[in-house]
């Protein structure tokens, strides 16, 4: 990481997820000791900023198929808007969700300022559903068909967006659970996928490396999209959507020391802490630590 300085855009939403509890994500993760990792690592906090977004109480009753479209586009113009200051600043945005469907205000933000963005995203699922494909009308599933362009509501109705993501600067590492739809949109567009079997198979530290290649291929910034499910919910028992056989503790971390190593990745966002299903804080715990290696705390 270049920039000294980390801006942590807390992101309180859960209404993009299957079960509420995101919502709690951002303060559980600054309650387990953000901040103080960051100082410990010598970083400036620049600012620290709280997306105002709407929750289960201030939604009306949701009678659609897709559900809470119109929050999620109001979530994702405020967090465009802030990421998009942040870098502007020089500042390395940090956000903290909230569920996945977040990430569409934050990609929104970041292609405001990197014509040519790559995408590293660490998750058990794809997130490619469009309105029309979801099983679940949950928008946390559909955040990167919103950023390649290819749902009815995407980036390019957030105001002050860039261009959508290209899928050939996209790339998933630990996915696991996937929907019909979205595997053929996979090979459709030949977006590259490192599932854990290509982990179990070629271990985190070639995936890596080639992950890194992809999304770094004539990219201009590069951000890492963390969705902490993608962790064996033995190491992270409080996410929203658990999928046995995911990353384990050494796994995780060795792939953001690696990361962090190569001083290329331009912002991060960590999503899906669900406080409630958590026991003694173990999840949003292991998110600071995994948050540290990112930003270069190493062992020794
Ligand atoms: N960000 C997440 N945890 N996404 C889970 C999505 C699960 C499923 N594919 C769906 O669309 O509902
Ligand atoms: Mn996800
Ligand atoms: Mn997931």
């Amino acid at each position: 990481m270049e920039q000294r300085q980390v801006a942590i855009i807390k992101v309180p939403f859960g209404l993009g997820g299957a079960r509420g509890g995101a919502e709690l994500g951002p303060d559980e993760l600054i309650t387990a000791g953000l901040k103080r990792e960051i100082a410990r690592l010598g970083l400036v906090l620049s600012e620290e900023v709280r997306v105002e977004c709407p929750s289960v109480s201030d939604a009306p009753i949701e009678r659609n198929r897709v559900k809470y479209l119109d929050e999620v586009r109001q979530v994702s113009e405020r967090v465009c808007t802030e990421v998009s200051r942040a870098v502007a600043d020089g500042s390395f945005p940090l956000v903290l969700g909230g569920d996945h469907s977040v990430a569409i205000g934050t990609l929104a933000g970041l292609t405001s300022h990197y014509s040519n963005l790559g995408v590293i995203w660490f998750d058990a699922h794809a997130d490619l559903n469009t309105e029309e494909r979801s099983l679940s009308g949950n928008m946390h599933g559909m955040s990167l068909a919103a950023a390649l362009g290819h749902s009815a509501f995407n980036l390019s109705h957030i105001p002050g967006v860039g261009p959508f993501i290209n899928p050939s600067n996209l790339v998933y590492v630990g996915l696991r659970d996937l929907d019909e739809y979205e595997k053929e949109q996979i090979r459709a567009h030949g977006i590259k996928s490192f599932t854990m079997h290509d982990i179990d198979r070629m271990g985190i530290q070639c995936v890596v490396e080639q992950a890194l290649a992809v999304a770094g291929k004539g990219s201009d910034g590069i951000h890492l999209s963390f969705d902490m499910d993608c962790l064996d919910p033995r190491e992270a028992p409080g996410v929203g959507t658990p999928v046995p056989g995911g990353l384990n503790y050494r796994e995780a971390h060795f792939a953001l020391e690696l990361l962090a190593s190569t001083n290329r990745i331009t912002s991060m966002e960590l999503v899906e802490v669900n406080p409630l299903f958590d026991h003694n804080r173990h999840t949003a715990r292991l998110g600071v630590e995994l948050i540290a290696s990112l930003l270069g705390k190493r062992i020794l």
